[in-house]
């Protein structure tokens, strides 16, 4: 089933368009990979679907995403949308405060659990994104205390803490050596059982090896990015219909 629905989508920053009429539809519980060279809007669409834009300010968009059928700007209060629609960077961002803490942030701030509550959400958060075991006997010590992959993990944990359905990720392994890579790989393909997992990714690889979807972007003459093909994985890098794609995949630009 289909959990959001981008039809004709447009993204203006200020007066510069950065995206143009993007249809794309993307999974319930699959990964889906945006792919593409530097620039042509991967992460910008990628904050469109938690309205991460609004935060910026002077963005506007046309045209419609809906998300599980409803509107996504007129129909959920954005701090709502974002608890269930969340989102891990680039870079491993934990907050400097104990490995417990940081995860328990999130449920704290709606109120509505128990002490005990909060620990066994803290320990399933940890077991999901696979870090547990490394950290059950370390709780209440600094999160910067960890590895660059160990953090990451953590920052997976954070947002699997609130209770998501999605989780959008931003070139989550681009800082990342790769052993820490392979692990969030794993721990990627082991979430989509539960979540909807949408990953910006410069790494074809990885797309490959991870995604179900996958949507490829370009940028045109004027910048504006656009999607050129979608579908799935396996077909789009087997079997490209558009020779842009085939191209970029194959490696002979970007
Ligand atoms: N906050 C912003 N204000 C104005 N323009 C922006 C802003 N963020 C991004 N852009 C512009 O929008 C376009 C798309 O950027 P975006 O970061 O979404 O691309 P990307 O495909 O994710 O690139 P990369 O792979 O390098 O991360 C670029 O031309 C960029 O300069």
């Amino acid at each position: 089933m289909s959990l959001f629905e981008v039809e004709h989508l447009d993204l203006f920053y200020g007066q510069t368009q950065a995206l143009k009429d993007v249809n794309i539809k993307i999974e319930e519980q699959a990964i889906t990979a945006f792919i593409g060279p530097s620039g042509c809007g991967k992460s910008t669409f990628l904050r469109v679907l938690n309205r991460m834009n609004d935060l910026i300010g002077n963005v506007t968009t046309t045209g419609t995403v809906l998300f599980g059928g409803k509107n996504l700007i007129t129909d959920y209060e954005p701090m709502e949308l974002r608890r269930r629609v969340g989102m891990v960077f680039q870079k491993p961002n934990p907050f400097p405060m104990s490995i417990f803490d940081n995860v328990a942030y999130g449920p704290r701030l709606f109120k509505r659990y128990t002490k005990s509550d909060i620990a066994d959400l803290v320990e399933d958060s940890l077991k999901k994104s696979a870090l547990w075991d490394d950290v059950k006997d370390r709780l209440g010590k600094s999160a910067m205390s960890l590895s660059g992959g160990q953090q990451q993990r953590l920052c997976i944990a954070r947002t699997l803490a609130t209770g998501p359905e999605v989780v959008l990720m931003d070139e989550p392994t681009s800082a990342l050596d790769p052993i820490s890579t392979a692990r969030i790989e794993d721990l990627m393909i082991s979430l989509k059982k539960q979540y909807t997992i949408v990953v910006v990714t410069h790494n074809m690889q990885q797309a490959s090896r991870v995604s179900d979807d996958v949507a490829f972007f370009l940028v045109d003459k004027n910048r504006c990015g656009f999607l050129v093909e979608y579908g799935n994985t396996q077909e789009l890098f087997l079997n490209p219909k558009d020779k842009r794609t085939e191209d970029y995949i194959s490696g002979k630009f970007g």
